[in-house]
């Protein structure tokens, strides 16, 4: 499929530190040949990297999210193969090929007045793939787990699952941002105004929504919309059991249809993000909501977004984001 690098166990391999006595997650992953392959793997999640910050750049925001994929991956792969990770329950598909994208996005004159059009403009090729890619895992039944890159990427997400499922789906989305900014060029701050105004998005929810960043307008629209719901931060009690109560309420009018489910990094204090912030959730607690999330059957994908591997911490980055994954797919 063109705009689609299929990885062998060849591009990971050198990712891989051995030990001997031990068996790495990496070492236990499937790999198909091409994407109709993938009906014939009984592994039931299936990996996807998009390795582009072109929309965070559309959307004025701090590049870098073009770089996650690989440390997370690199984390990934090691960790341990054991009682509670099985690396055969997830095929590693490989990564939407972004590298002309990049330097088409690298190669623009700032100065240029329709730069940021110009980015987007970008931003929709990607679209185009991506939506064909989670099409095809989602028909033949199978769950996307989808390592960003920026939010952008939520339309394509979307319009995938819909078109694979024949009908607009929920989405949940974890987030200091509602990005249902306006349809002006795209970017990732309106990936979910695409999504409604394409018929592709029917509920959607945002978790963690914080006060300091939403406009009026956002904030006005949500109210007045059915479809549209949002938990502030600011408003929700953080002792752990009451906070895991007010997130399986939330999730409960979304999951009994077909759901996406959306992790924007910005939601988790001090966690290198496009949008950094020092007031957020924890990573335990993100954890807490995957374990609630991955006990519904209607989940149809998982996207986690938005984080920037610094060069001091990307380590830290992998690691979170991989236990993400391994939470997420667990049995
Ligand atoms: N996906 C992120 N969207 C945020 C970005 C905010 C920021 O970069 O500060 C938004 O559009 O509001």
């Amino acid at each position: 499929m063109e705009g689609l690098k299929i990885y062998t166990k060849r591009n990971i391999d050198h990712l891989i530190s051995d030990r001997k006595g031990e068996t790495k997650f990496g070492e236990k992953l499937s790999f198909v040949e091409s994407i109709e392959d993938l009906k014939k793997e009984p592994a039931a999640y299936v990996l996807l990297g998009i390795p582009e910050d072109i929309g965070i750049r559309a959307n004025y925001g701090n590049a870098g999210a073009a770089n996650t994929w690989k440390i997370a991956l690199q984390s990934l792969v090691n960790l341990q193969q054991n009682r509670f990770n099985s690396g055969e329950n997830l095929i590693l598909l490989g990564e939407i090929d972004c590298a002309e994208f990049n330097n088409k996005a690298g190669n623009l004159d700032k100065k240029d007045p329709n730069y940021y059009q110009k980015l987007g403009d970008l931003v929709k090729q990607i679209d185009q793939i991506l939506t064909e890619v989670i099409e095809k895992i989602n028909e033949v039944g199978k769950i996307p787990i989808i390592i960003g890159g920026g939010h952008n990427n939520a339309y394509g997400n979307i319009k995938g699952a819909s078109k694979a499922l024949e009908n607009p789906i929920n989405v949940l989305n974890i987030d200091a941002h509602s990005d249902l900014r306006t349809l002006e060029h795209r970017h990732s701050g309106n990936a979910f105004s695409y999504a409604i105004a394409g018929g592709f998005l029917n509920k959607y929810y945002v978790f963690g929504l914080q006060k300091n960043y939403t406009p009026e307008y956002i904030f006005e629209e949500m109210d007045f919309s059915e479809n549209l719901n949002y938990m502030l931060f600011e408003g929700l009690n953080k002792s752990s059991n009451k906070i895991t109560r007010a997130f399986r309420e939330f999730l409960k009018p979304l999951s009994s249809g077909n759901f996406g489910f959306e992790l924007d990094c910005d939601v988790i204090a001090n966690f290198n993000s496009s949008a950094m912030s020092p007031s957020g959730f924890s990573v335990d607690q993100i954890r807490g909501f995957i374990s609630e999330v991955k006990k519904e059957k209607n989940c149809c994908y998982f996207h986690i977004c938005e984080a920037i591997p610094d060069k001091k911490n990307s380590v830290l980055t992998g690691k979170a984001i991989s236990y993400f994954i391994s939470d997420f797919i667990r049995k």
